[in-house]
């Protein structure tokens, strides 16, 4: 049962009672989902649970925890736009695009030199191999960095794709890359 740290949001000891207690369900949980209060705190969708009218959200931790599953899986089908745009909410730093009718998730960013836009690739080239999904990469003008993922099978857009996007995200590279994106 995850701890609940009042050092993490500001809820009232009835408040964090009533959270615990909620989240006690039959079902159990894994992971460690916070209710959305109204001065505000990271939340992410995900109608896991509804805590007496509130709609409690899993924190984005949940989509880097996962693991990409085969792209040539029979079941995999591509999501709809509706639920892209759902989930990129929990990868608020990349983009959702359309390019030829195909849904793809888009980041840029603005390496520090040629050599470290390599360095970042290679980063995200580990990440790949190891959840066995894989980004097109694209470096031009010499630092410019862009990134789009997307799930060739079924050319679209699959939970694969937001979980890989979000593993990129956690990657903390501040020696390759500028500060802002896209700068
Ligand atoms: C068998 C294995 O899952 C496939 O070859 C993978 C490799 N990496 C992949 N990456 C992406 N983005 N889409 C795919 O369809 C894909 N297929």
């Amino acid at each position: 049962m995850p701890i609940i740290s009042p050092r993490f949001f500001s809820l009232s000891r009835v408040q964090l009672a009533t959270l615990q207690q909620s989240l006690n369900n039959p079902h159990g949980s894994s992971s460690f989902c916070v209710t959305q209060i109204p001065w505000g705190t990271q939340e992410v969708s995900s109608d896991r649970y509804r805590l007496g009218g509130f709609r409690s959200f899993c924190t984005v931790k949940d989509l880097s925890t996962k693991k990409c599953v085969p792209c040539n899986s029979d079941t995999l089908k591509a999501m709809t736009e509706e639920a892209a745009n759902t989930l990129i909410g929990q990868v608020p730093e990349w983009n959702l695009i359309n390019q030829d009718g195909i849904l793809k998730l888009q980041r840029s960013w603005k390496a520090k030199t040629f050599m470290k836009g390599l360095e970042f690739f290679q980063a995200v080239a580990d990440v790949a191999e190891a959840e066995g999904h894989h980004p097109d990469l694209h470096l031009v003008g010499w630092n410019n960095v862009k990134i789009d993922i997307w799930t060739h099978s079924v050319a679209g857009l699959t939970e694969n794709d937001f979980i890989l996007a979000a593993k990129i995200s956690g990657l903390n590279l501040p020696h390759l890359l500028r500060k802002q994106a896209g700068k």
